[in-house]
């Protein structure tokens, strides 16, 4: 496989410094460590938050955060345009390629590692749907995860609250990160984040021991804070949704006429401008309102290696499935490291730090199901 270099990919944080193994994939390794300052602070002109929310740069991000729903539409020039659009994610499907057709390429790569799988939330295990509060994923699709976490040690990393998320997956056989990746409930067995100031150890509700990690901890009472003030400031935008995830806040705009998007980038912009430790960063459809602490989901995946006991070690083989611009930090560690794979969902050409793609939450649930069949045929 060969290391794609010219990504460029909206990540915030610095280099990480958690130790996975490196040395899993046909490339040259690098030198793993632990790191004690885990909790670095980023400077302010590097968030991400601009001063003047006019700029066009401002409105091109809210407005291509998510590709439109498609239409059916029988007019000529449409066919042209949606051949067009087929021709150009089969181009780019040469340097992403498919999950699926690359299906024996990865488990052949899997053979004799044992595969850790990632998974985010939305867009990726349930469809992106207007209302959030209804973003709910289908029995077949539970399904697929209940069994693939029968096989391989499984994780949700999710920007909603770690609580809202596991309410929507509802299987206690997963380890959970809300909030992208600041509130992660992992084993306690490996961690050395147990003597962390922000960790707790605790047991779940199958009474088995855990470790409770919250690096974003003493946000907690400006996050309810900056919550309130949003919800005041867009309460007369019609379609303005604030959403509080318990470490971080999303305001969402997918359902807000598009004319009104600049109004819904200025509120924001005005109450941020209050908080000097929170930044913003853009989802799909979505501004996500956040700590400035040096804590992403990629940061996620490594503490989850860790606490599992998967960490620096050449027989694991982790793999990221998400679908947004937040999932890229976990893509990105895995490139960097060279320790796994980040698996792209995404129906329209993107550039990115994942290997693979996947086109929809459909295809992640076929992989699912094919990586269930392919242990199963495997252990024989
Ligand atoms: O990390 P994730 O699990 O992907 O969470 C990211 C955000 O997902 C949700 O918003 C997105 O999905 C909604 C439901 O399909 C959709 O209406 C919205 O436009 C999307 O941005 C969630 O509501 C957010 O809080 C998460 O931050």
């Amino acid at each position: 496989m060969d290391l794609k270099s010219n990504h460029t990919v909206p990540v915030l944080t610095d280099q990480s410094t958690l130790g996975v193994h490196n040395s899993l994939l046909p490339y040259s390794p690098r030198g793993a460590a632990f790191s004690s300052n885990l909790l670095l602070t980023i400077p302010r002109k590097k968030t991400g938050v601009l001063d003047d929310i006019r700029s066009s740069s401002w409105l091109d991000a809210m407005k291509s955060s998510s590709p439109p729903h498609k239409k059916i539409n029988k007019d000529i020039h449409n066919e042209f345009a949606s051949a067009d659009v087929d021709l150009a994610y089969r181009t780019w499907l040469l340097k992403y390629p498919s999950a699926l057709t690359s299906f024996e390429q990865i488990t052949n790569f899997a053979k004799g590692k044992r595969i850790a799988l990632f998974l985010d939330y939305d867009g990726t295990l349930s469809p992106i749907v207007d209302d959030p509060d209804r973003a709910l994923m289908s029995n077949d699709m539970r399904l697929a995860v209940k069994n693939v976490a029968k096989y391989f040690p499984t994780a949700i990393i999710s920007g909603r609250s770690r609580d809202k998320v596991y309410e929507f997956v509802g299987l206690t056989e997963l380890y959970y990160a809300g909030s992208h990746g600041m509130d992660i409930v992992g084993p306690v067995r490996e961690s050395t984040y147990v003597d962390h100031p922000n960790s707790i150890r605790s047991t779940d509700k199958q009474g088995k021991e855990v470790i409770l990690f919250q690096p974003a901890s003493e946000f907690l009472p400006m996050i309810e804070e900056v919550f309130t003030s949003l919800v005041e400031s867009t309460k007369d935008i019609e379609g303005a949704k604030v959403e509080n995830n318990k470490f971080c806040v999303s305001v969402h705009y997918r359902n807000v006429d598009e004319k009104s998007w600049t109004t819904v980038a200025q509120r924001v912009h005005d109450v941020m401008k209050r908080y000097k430790r929170l930044r913003l960063t853009h989802g799909r459809k979505v501004l996500e309102v956040r700590p400035v602490i040096n804590w992403d989901k990629g940061k996620a995946v490594l503490f989850l290696l860790e606490s599992l006991g998967l960490s620096n070690r050449n027989d694991v083989l982790p793999i990221y499935v998400g679908d947004d611009k937040t999932d890229e930090d976990a893509f990105k560690v895995l490139r960097e490291r060279k320790c796994g794979y980040g698996f792209l969902v995404t129906s329209a050409p993107k550039e990115s730090n994942a290997y693979f793609s996947l086109r929809d939450p459909s295809e992640v649930m076929e992989f699912l199901k094919s990586l269930v069949m392919w242990k199963k045929s495997s252990a024989v």
